[in-house]
């Protein structure tokens, strides 16, 4: 008879870790590959996964990182395994999203929360928080009868008011609009505290669900792992990302989210006030008289109109920039790799190489973010190549001018005049040759910094990190691909599905080489390019490893979680004959290579297998090596392997009851009749181990075991 024991497990029936179980990396097959993508390219149907292996993708994300610096595209979707965050320091709260129906959430985040949130929303060490009555799932039919439905939704209520006092804790290091922190205040405890030193930061950060800053702030490695795995969200209250270290984000679990789209129109009024002030000497002239002097000819400018910009970088700042320009007369050429050509040409900007566009120029205005690729990118090599007397401005980051070079092109007068809104040290030292240099016109980084625009970062970054924190969709996700609102609906019961099976097939487990080889077989109607399953993987594979670890698992780390501990996840694809609008049949959980604590769990091929599937939304228990079963994967399970005889059910029924263990369902199914059975026992409660012991104790039972869920 087999018992919790194993090498993965203490002898506890409550399962806890192992950490010799997972080693070699392997290939990939990944189809998600290398595609030039354009920021916020969010779902890329042709990255559906055939086989696919962690460690390729995060070359792969990486890659993106280096090349448009907005990554969207990278891994999977964030969403699901957020797994309300929050939640995994508030073990037995319920996230306040359980509190509000959809409908009365704001409007931004309505949508995508009537979706989300129930799948997207287990935890760590809790059960998944129980439906709400208005989204409560479907019974089973047939071989499944819930017997405690009643008693469910009541304990569901309980959780709720037990979750409505705890509540989580955003620090916010840089002066944010006040709506936004009101938004954050109406969900979380906010903690304001600006100039925060580097020790400073690492030592609060412990206690905070999640960060709020702007550019001034570094969140490097050190914040993350000082935050001991409760930072869940980094929330940059603006554009560029370049002061969040995501590769450390990403490996500790830690979504980032930015606000892409408030202080765009700021940021290019800014350039156009910078390129305008600077051909007319504006603050110079200023300064002059406020010096009591009075040189018209001194400050004789230029001319704007017919001149030609080259814009560098043709994104959300970059068009507008590009548009206010052209409204000004001037001729503009925009150099973007990853840029569409026919939505330039739709503005009368034409998209020219890096080489033609700074050598035909007589302005240059920096729109790119600073990344590996971008940095320095206006160096000594590129000052010779433009024309003599161009004029360049900087509302981009400073590092992707060397500043060296800058003030050498200055002073040979290759480089006419500079505008700089942004240096590669903020503020620049007091002595910097370039700041003070009189053919540079400098602010100190103001391109978001209008009222309109900074309470509309306020307000987009408050969203993003409150639904973040809610275990929503993050649809400003820098560190993770966002889904379509209804993708993730309809994955939302078989992502749910995806995770019971790897946690069940884990726990399978009882020894062997250690769990290094999982093969998931999706068999689906659709074609590899209608389902995407780097949202199943992502989940299946936090179902393996935190049964085993005390790693916090989500999709934002998952493929790299996997990759560190040698976990080698396969998927391959089954055709499902069936003429069902569903977008998987079932999905299917091999774990090689072991031995386990339920022999009948294993296949003659020596694999591990559980397969389930979506019933009525519920997901399902179908098959456990090679028996049939029918029980809904809720509460715990209770697998026996037993000779078919009648009385059963009844007798490990009555021991249950006696324990006063809630019996949810259960489901017999047999390879012949009289012969062998495997009776699978839902239980809302966890036997004590006298009960399983008694369990145990039935002569006709040959094998059993208890599994959480
Ligand atoms: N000074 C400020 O206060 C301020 C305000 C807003 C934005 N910004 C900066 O401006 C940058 C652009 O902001 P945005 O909202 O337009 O971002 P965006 O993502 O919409 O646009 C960036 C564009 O740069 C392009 N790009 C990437 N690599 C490139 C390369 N090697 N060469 C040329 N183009 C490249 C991208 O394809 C993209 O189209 C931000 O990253 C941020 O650093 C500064
Ligand atoms: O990237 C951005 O959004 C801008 O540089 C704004 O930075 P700030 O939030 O520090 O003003």
């Amino acid at each position: 008879m087999s018992t919790t024991n194993s090498p993965l497990f203490n002898s506890s029936p409550n399962l806890t870790r192992s950490s010799h179980l997972l080693h070699s990396p392997g290939q990939c097959t990944c189809a998600c590959r290398h595609a030039p993508i354009s920021p916020r390219t969010i779902y890329d149907r042709s990255a559906a996964v055939a086989s696919c292996e962690p460690d390729l993708i995060s070359q792969q994300h990486q890659h993106h990182h280096d090349h448009s610096s907005i990554i969207t595209t990278s891994s999977f979707f964030y969403k699901a395994a957020r797994l309300s965050p929050w939640k995994s320091h508030h073990q037995n709260s319920t996230p306040p999203y359980l509190l509000h129906p959809p409908d009365q959430r704001a409007p931004i985040t309505r949508k995508l929360t009537k979706m989300a949130a129930l799948a997207f929303s287990t935890t760590r060490f809790g059960a998944k928080p129980a439906p709400l009555p208005w989204k409560q799932p479907a019974l089973a039919p047939a071989f499944s009868v819930s017997l405690r439905r009643k008693e469910r939704e009541r304990a569901v209520r309980r959780l709720v008011v037990a979750g409505m006092d705890s509540k989580p804790t955003v620090l916010v290091a840089e002066k944010l609009g006040e709506a936004g922190i009101k938004l954050l205040k109406e969900f979380a405890n906010v903690d304001c505290a600006y100039n925060l030193s580097a020790e400073e930061l690492c030592a609060k950060i412990a206690l905070c669900d999640a960060l709020i800053v702007r550019s001034a702030t570094k969140v490097g490695r050190e914040v993350f792992a000082s935050s001991g795995g409760r930072l869940k969200v980094v929330g940059r209250a603006g554009v560029g990302i370049d002061n969040v270290d995501l590769g450390a984000a990403t490996e500790h679990g830690c979504l980032v989210v930015n606000a892409p789209t408030a202080n765009t129109v700021a940021a290019a009024e800014h350039g156009i006030a910078l390129l305008a002030g600077m051909a007319r000497n504006v603050a110079q002239a200023d300064a002059s008289i406020k010096a009591g002097k009075w040189e018209r000819s001194k400050y004789v400018g230029v001319s704007l109109v017919g001149k030609t910009l080259a814009v560098m970088g043709f994104g959300k700042v970059g068009s507008e920039v590009a548009r206010r320009s052209k409204g000004l007369g001037m001729q503009v050429i925009a150099h973007d790799p990853y840029a569409s050509a026919d939505r330039a040409r739709a503005m009368g900007v034409e998209l020219v190489s890096f080489d033609e566009a700074i050598s035909a120029a007589d302005f240059i205005s920096l729109h790119m973010p600073l990344t590996s690729t971008t940095s320095k990118m206006l160096n000594d090599d590129t000052f010779a190549k433009m024309k003599r007397g161009v004029r360049i401005i900087n509302v981009a980051r400073g590092g992707v001018i060397d500043e060296d070079a800058l003030v050498k092109a200055l002073d040979s007068g290759i480089v006419a005049q500079a505008a700089l809104d942004v240096f590669t040290k903020e503020p620049p030292s007091a002595d910097s040759q370039l700041a003070k240099h009189e053919k540079v016109t400098a602010t100190p980084h103001l391109g978001a910094s209008t009222m309109e625009a900074q309470e509309g970062v306020a307000i987009e970054i408050a969203e993003a990190v409150v639904g973040a924190l809610k275990g929503e969709l993050a649809s400003t996700a820098v560190n993770a691909p966002m889904v379509p609102a209804e993708v993730l609906s309809e994955l939302k019961p078989y992502v749910e599905l995806g995770e019971k099976l790897g946690r069940l097939a884990v726990q399978l487990v009882s020894g062997g080489s250690g769990v290094k080889s999982v093969k998931v077989t999706y068999a689906s109607t659709r074609g590899p390019d209608d389902l995407d399953t780097r949202l199943l993987r992502a989940m299946i594979t936090k179902g393996i490893i935190e049964p085993i670890s005390s790693i916090f698992v989500n999709i934002v780390n998952a493929d790299f979680t996997a990759k560190q501990r040698g976990l080698r996840i396969t998927e391959e694809r089954t055709h499902a004959d069936s003429s069902c609008e569903h977008p998987l049949e079932s999905i299917q959980v091999r774990i090689a290579d072991v031995n386990s604590k339920f022999a009948s769990a294993i296949l003659g091929s020596g694999e591990i297998r559980v397969q389930g599937r979506v019933k009525d939304g519920v997901p399902h228990l179908t098959k456990v090596g090679s028996f049939d079963v029918d029980v809904s994967l809720e509460g715990n399970i209770i697998l026996c392997r037993q000779v078919d005889q009648p009385g059963m059910i009844g007798r490990v029924g009555n021991i249950l009851g006696e324990e006063n263990v809630n019996v949810s369902f259960m489901s017999v199914g047999r390879l012949a009749l009289r012969k062998v059975a495997i009776m699978a026992i839902g239980v809302d409660d966890h036997p004590s181990t006298q009960a399983l012991k008694k369990i145990g104790e039935v002569l006709a039972i040959e094998e059993f075991v208890f599994l959480k869920l």
